[in-house]
């Protein structure tokens, strides 16, 4: 029996009308661009939701601080908060997204398969908060400021609750990392202090808040942001599946200027996998000194000629950033 293999005409009927099918779903697409008649805007992404997307017009009086619930082109790849996109007006705060602007920056996080997804696009700076109580280690500061180098973005500290009583390390620790080049801000939430500093260094800039529970991140936005309950999850307006809420990353923007972009897994950023290679080159000081070893695959633990060492012998890098180097190299190989 000639039975389960088609014959080539079955195969070429089958394509034909699956053919079709893709032509009618371009059709369908192409209505509703003409519906969208309106010109195209620049807009952000200040919240997601599938493939909705809550989209904010920029620059154009006409739109610029509007919002529209956006639904995106089915040949886009998916875009996430901070992404900067061109988009039409549809109708009644509606609006469909047809393309995206490259990305000066993206934050990655794992998914639940441990495959490094997009989070959040176009972020200035990433803002490590620690605090005074409990004294950070500097191996923690570290391990954040390394996975900061490696999504190219600037990092700075925060160190909030300067309202207790300092441990002399954290001087120590302050001075390092500002001859490094990190700015420091000292804060407290409770006594209202560095936080002029702060809002004006959050000016112009799309900020993240990372750090350790505790350190005082939702006190300090919930601070900076007092008209936004942020822990409220956002847009509720999908009438089928009713009220929800999310995790995902949303934007917002500071009274005095500047954006945040804030979620739960934002927040957490900075303790996940790093490469050997990332270590390295995220501690900013050895750079000068990388490709100068004996050996070009030096992996500067015992080697003779190492350029690092050197330099550490020197005075040229800071004998604890090389220890707390040499911690978490160990930690990547341990685990
Ligand atoms: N003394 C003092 N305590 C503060 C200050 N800021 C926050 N706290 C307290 O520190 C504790 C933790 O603050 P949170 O804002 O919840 O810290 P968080 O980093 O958001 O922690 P998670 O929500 O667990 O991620 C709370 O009890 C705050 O009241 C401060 O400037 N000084
Ligand atoms: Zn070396």
């Amino acid at each position: 029996m000639a039975g389960r293999k088609l014959t080539r005409q079955q195969r070429w009927r089958i394509d034909k009308i699956q053919a079709e099918r893709n032509r009618r779903a371009d059709k369908k697409e192409a209505a509703l661009d003409e519906e969208a008649m309106g010109p195209e805007h620049r807009g952000r992404v200040i919240a997601h939701f599938g493939r909705t997307l809550e989209v904010e017009g920029m620059e154009e009086e006409a739109v610029a601080g509007k919002r529209f619930r956006c639904h995106q082109r089915a040949n886009l790849e998916s875009l996430v908060t901070g992404d900067i996109v061109s988009w039409r007006e549809l109708k009644d705060g509606l609006g469909v997204v047809v393309g995206r602007f490259d990305r000066h920056s993206t934050l990655e996080r794992p998914d639940a398969r441990g495959i490094l997804k997009p989070v959040a696009a176009n972020i200035d700076r990433i803002l490590i908060v620690v605090a005074v109580e409990p004294v950070p280690f500097a191996n923690l500061i570290d391990r954040y400021l390394v996975a900061a180098e490696a999504t190219g973005i600037t990092p700075a500290l925060v160190i909030n609750k300067t309202d207790l009583p300092a441990d002399p390390e954290l001087d120590t620790l302050k001075a390092r990392y500002q001859r490094l080049g990190y700015d420091v801000l000292p804060a407290s939430v409770r006594q209202q202090h560095g936080l002029d500093v702060l809002r004006e260094a959050l000016k112009d800039l799309t900020t993240v808040f990372v750090g350790q529970s505790g350190v005082g991140k939702s006190s300090l936005i919930n601070t900076l942001l007092p008209s936004e309950d942020i822990r409220v999850g956002a847009l509720s307006e999908d009438s089928r599946k009713g009220t929800h809420t999310t995790t995902t990353a949303r934007l917002y923007h500071f009274p005095a200027g500047g954006d945040l972009i804030d979620s739960p897994g934002i927040r957490e950023f900075g303790l996940g996998h790093l490469t050997e290679q990332q270590v390295t080159d995220g501690f900013v000081e050895f750079r000068p000194f990388l490709g100068h070893c004996r050996f070009r695959d030096c992996m500067h633990r015992e080697e003779p000629g190492c350029a690092l060492r050197e330099a550490v012998a020197e005075g040229k890098i800071d004998l604890a950033r090389f220890e707390s180097y040499q911690r978490i190299v160990h930690s990547l190989t341990a685990s």
